[in-house]
């Protein structure tokens, strides 16, 4: 079988390696890929195997005996779903790898910025020291409340650990869920987004991307955000405005913010200049890489084979058995 690997910068070698010892044909791709030489690569595979790299209507279509796509990893938001709901191709992903993983990200952040690790660590490289100056009071995170948009998998290890772990108040956002439901993890249900930011000294961000969520953070939620107030975002870099974000930033609306994902990755260089965002000493920039562990990678490559042997097999595949919204979008319903 022919399986074309996008976003080959991430290295997978357990997959790759039994791909081809298992005499399939791999063409790993790198996420810069042209869409011109994507569709001819997939031209004649029968499965394609994805992480970043957007898998559009034309890729889909353009794969005539594609058996299924899978996503190495959690989002699937850059596959264009109905483009393979009509083809009948099979999306798989990877639900579970790395809930923990993202979520101690997350909370990584959460501390850096509450303590401004990052700012004081450029002050002694810059000046030895630094001294108690009223600027570097950070923040205590114990009775403060963590306020959680999209109360999933990656959202509820977050609320543990911020409730059990440090003693803070958490509370969600989350359409669809109960508060009953919420009430069993420790956290307190909010009906209202506005609501949950304007009570949050910090906001973590952990709902999928789609067309409903899409920008859910602008300008009047931004403003809505208490003064003081710390931005987390974990999932996926459209959910915010960025140049809300950095209106934001620069009026300080919000105390900081604590990015991983960004609308366009890599963030790049306007012109000459790096994103304005690289000038912020509020900001704490990571790669899109909180799932990037030892552990994660591990858990990542095992379920991914299963997946793909599932797929090549042409198995009833497992449409992410843990995930009924990837099922119910299969059947054309888009989330919940
Ligand atoms: N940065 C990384 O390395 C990394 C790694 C894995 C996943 N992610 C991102 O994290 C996201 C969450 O992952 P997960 O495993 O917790 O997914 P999940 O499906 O378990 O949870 C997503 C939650 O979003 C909620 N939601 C849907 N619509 C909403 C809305 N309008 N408002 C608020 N909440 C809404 C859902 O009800 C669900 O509870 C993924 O979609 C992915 O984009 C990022
Ligand atoms: O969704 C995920 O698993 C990560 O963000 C990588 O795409």
């Amino acid at each position: 079988m022919k399986i074309v690997r996008t976003d080959s910068e991430l290295q997978v070698p357990l997959v790759d390696a039994t791909l081809r010892d298992q005499g399939h044909e791999l063409i790993l791709l790198p996420d810069g890929v042209s869409e011109a030489d994507l569709i001819a690569a997939v031209a004649d595979a029968d499965l394609i195997l994805m992480c970043y790299r957007p898998i559009t209507a034309a890729v889909i279509t353009a794969a005539a005996n594609l058996k299924g796509i899978v996503k190495y990893g959690v989002g699937i938001d850059a596959i264009d779903i109905p483009a393979a709901i009509a083809r009948g191709i099979p999306v798989v992903n990877i639900p579970e790898y790395a809930e923990e993983t993202v979520a101690e990200g997350a909370f990584a952040l959460m501390i850096a910025l509450a303590k401004k690790l990052q700012p004081l660590g450029r002050a002694m490289q810059r000046d030895g020291w630094a001294w108690p100056e009223q600027h570097w009071l950070g923040s205590d995170i114990a009775g403060k409340t963590l306020g959680i948009v999209g109360l999933g998998k990656i959202g509820k290890s977050m609320a543990r650990m911020a409730g059990a772990g440090f003693r803070a108040k958490v509370i969600a956002f989350s359409p669809g869920m109960s508060a009953g439901d919420m009430e069993a993890v420790g956290v307190e249900k909010r009906d209202d987004l506005h609501q949950l930011l304007t009570e949050s000294d910090f906001v973590s961000l952990h709902c999928v991307l789609n067309d409903n969520t899409r920008g859910i953070i602008g300008a009047d939620e931004l403003r809505a955000m208490k003064l003081g107030a710390y931005l987390i975002n974990t999932s996926r870099g459209a959910l915010v405005d960025q140049d809300a974000l950095l209106r934001a930033l620069d009026e300080g609306w919000i105390a900081g913010a604590g990015l991983d994902v960004f609308a366009n990755e890599p963030l790049r260089r306007r012109g000459h200049q790096l994103s304005p965002l690289f000038d912020h000493e509020q900001v704490i920039l990571s790669p899109h890489l909180t799932f990037y562990t030892h552990d994660a990678m591990h858990r990542l490559e095992a379920e991914t084979l299963e997946r793909c042997h599932e797929a090549l097999a042409g198995q009833p595949v497992r449409v992410t058995s843990q995930d009924p919204r990837l099922r119910a979008q299969t059947a054309g319903v888009v989330f919940d």
